[in-house]
């Protein structure tokens, strides 16, 4: 980064909503909604602001230069918020999302070739089985929740390739792997949003669930890791074996790192790519052109696994209205100056993913849900993909991308071929709430099935 040319300014001379004593903002904050209490304080003070935490400083940033910037200068001046690697650690989950500096690289360096295209091409498989499944659900019954199906169905794809198990929620209940699921990711957002790490000192019934869990977990793992170290598989079908493959100056991955990188996939790769395919089929509903038009274009080309522009378009504009994870924490590794503001180390920095992408400068008529805009010429109008990454930017960019199209569009493909849906009459459109990922709270669809001839599953 070039030098300023003059001072730089203290984050306290930035604009921002005034707090109360001690406790700043934080009272002012209501969690299920920060996405948009965030945006509206960027369109009121600027894309650069500050806000007070109790004994934290916090700089938010909307703008989307500023944003890349932050996210480009990993892992040396910024890093995510510590606590998340002192609580992934503690679960014995401290992989590749969580993990910081050299550690971070090594793993990043042995992790990245299992997420490549050709594993993904074997991956395959297990994702048109499981979205046959989740066709004769819906086949079977209208969901009632459909993110709630969605997660069943990411569920399954992630425990599938990481556990070599088929878990198969969208069939059946009570497994006892996903009993064992079902207890970290709750425990996980409850420790990260807790102030006080009270497990360290005193454990509760859920924390003493907890350790069982990941215990049980890690036995299942170890299994699969061995079976995989005995078969070594050229051809990998899972990502422990994929990463088995994987050799970096003679060094390889251990045993504790591989359950850490299973564990890893499995919250990191779950809940963001079910909401994004619950928002896909939201938009959609309302879009019987869109609909029609994805039916054509996987007429002709029937393979996720190839580029089907006008699907991805569609992706990549409901990603755009709604990335499902539009906030980024970060914390500055030392002290450091931000453009010319000077970071002190510990300052949080809260990268706003989503603003950019609902300015007009950036996208003309923003709030319009208009994939085509994606594949015509500008033509003068403003689009400027550079400013959505729903993936992140950078070195620490989501490896997950390719797999979470797949299920993305293996989803958008089978509903659109298998149904007409839309929203139905008289129910309120969902409620977009803030859990990490941006989840649509009661959405529900009316799918009315197509004549068989158009039903038929191609994958
Ligand atoms: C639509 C679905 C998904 C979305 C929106 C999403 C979004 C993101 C974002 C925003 C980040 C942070 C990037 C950054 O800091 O610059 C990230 C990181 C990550 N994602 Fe995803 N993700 C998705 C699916 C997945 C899937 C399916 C997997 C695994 C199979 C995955 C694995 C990871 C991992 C391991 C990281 C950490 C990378 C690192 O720090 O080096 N994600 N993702």
């Amino acid at each position: 980064m070039s030098a300023p040319l003059r001072a730089p300014m203290s984050l306290l001379d930035l604009p921002g909503p005034d707090g109360w004593p001690v406790l700043g903002n934080l009272p002012q904050l209501t969690p299920t909604r920060l996405h948009r209490q965030l945006d509206d304080w960027c369109a009121e003070y600027g894309p650069v602001y500050r806000l007070s935490m109790p004994g934290r400083r916090l700089v938010v940033v909307g703008d989307p230069e500023l944003s890349k910037e932050i996210l480009r200068q990993r892992p040396g001046t910024y890093r995510r918020q510590s606590s998340i690697e002192s609580i992934m650690s503690e679960m014995g989950s401290n992989g590749l999302f969580s993990s910081e500096g050299e550690a971070w690289r090594r793993r990043r360096r042995l992790a990245m070739p299992g997420f490549n295209a050709a594993h993904l091409t074997r991956f395959h498989t297990t994702l048109e089985l499981i979205t046959e499944r989740l066709r004769r659900r819906w086949l079977a019954a209208s969901p009632e929740d459909v993110r709630a199906d969605l997660t069943r169905y990411t569920v399954d794809v992630t425990a599938k390739l990481t556990f070599d198990y088929d878990i198969n929620t969208l069939e059946q209940s009570g497994d006892v792997i996903q009993q064992h699921l079902e207890h970290v990711f709750p425990m996980l957002n409850r420790r990260l949003n807790i102030p006080l790490p009270y497990w360290r000192w005193v454990k509760l019934p859920a924390d003493h669930a907890l350790d069982r869990a990941l215990e049980a977990l890690r036995t299942e793992v170890n299994a699969v890791v061995a079976r995989a170290r005995t078969a070594a598989p050229e051809q990998p079908t899972n990502f422990i074996e994929a990463f088995l493959l994987a050799h970096d100056g003679g060094e390889s991955f251990t045993d504790d790192e591989l359950f850490a990188e299973a564990l890893t996939i499995l919250i990191a790769g779950q809940d963001t790519t079910s909401n994004a395919a619950a928002w896909l089929l939201y938009h959609l509903a309302s879009e019987p052109e869109a609909q029609e038009r994805i039916r054509e274009e996987i007429t002709r080309i029937p393979s996720t696994l190839d580029r089907q522009p006008y699907l991805e378009a569609v992706v990549a504009e409901s990603m755009r209205l709604q990335p499902t994870t539009p906030l980024l924490l970060m914390e500055a590794v030392h002290d450091t100056v931000l453009r010319d503001i000077a970071l002190p180390a510990g300052t949080w920095v809260l990268v706003n993913v989503r603003y950019p992408g609902l300015l007009e400068e950036n996208f003309a008529d923003p709030h319009r849900f208009d994939p085509e805009r994606w594949l015509r010429d500008a033509d003068g109008r403003a689009h400027r993909p550079d400013v959505a990454i729903p993936f992140g930017s950078g070195p620490r960019f989501c490896p997950g991308r390719g797999l979470a199209m797949l299920e993305v569009k293996s989803v958008a493909a089978m509903t659109c071929r298998t149904f007409d849906f839309r929203l139905p009459d008289g129910v309120p459109p969902p409620d977009d709430r803030f859990h990490f990922a941006v989840i649509p709270v009661g959405l529900r669809l009316d799918l009315a099935p197509r004549p068989a001839a158009d039903r038929e599953f191609e994958g």
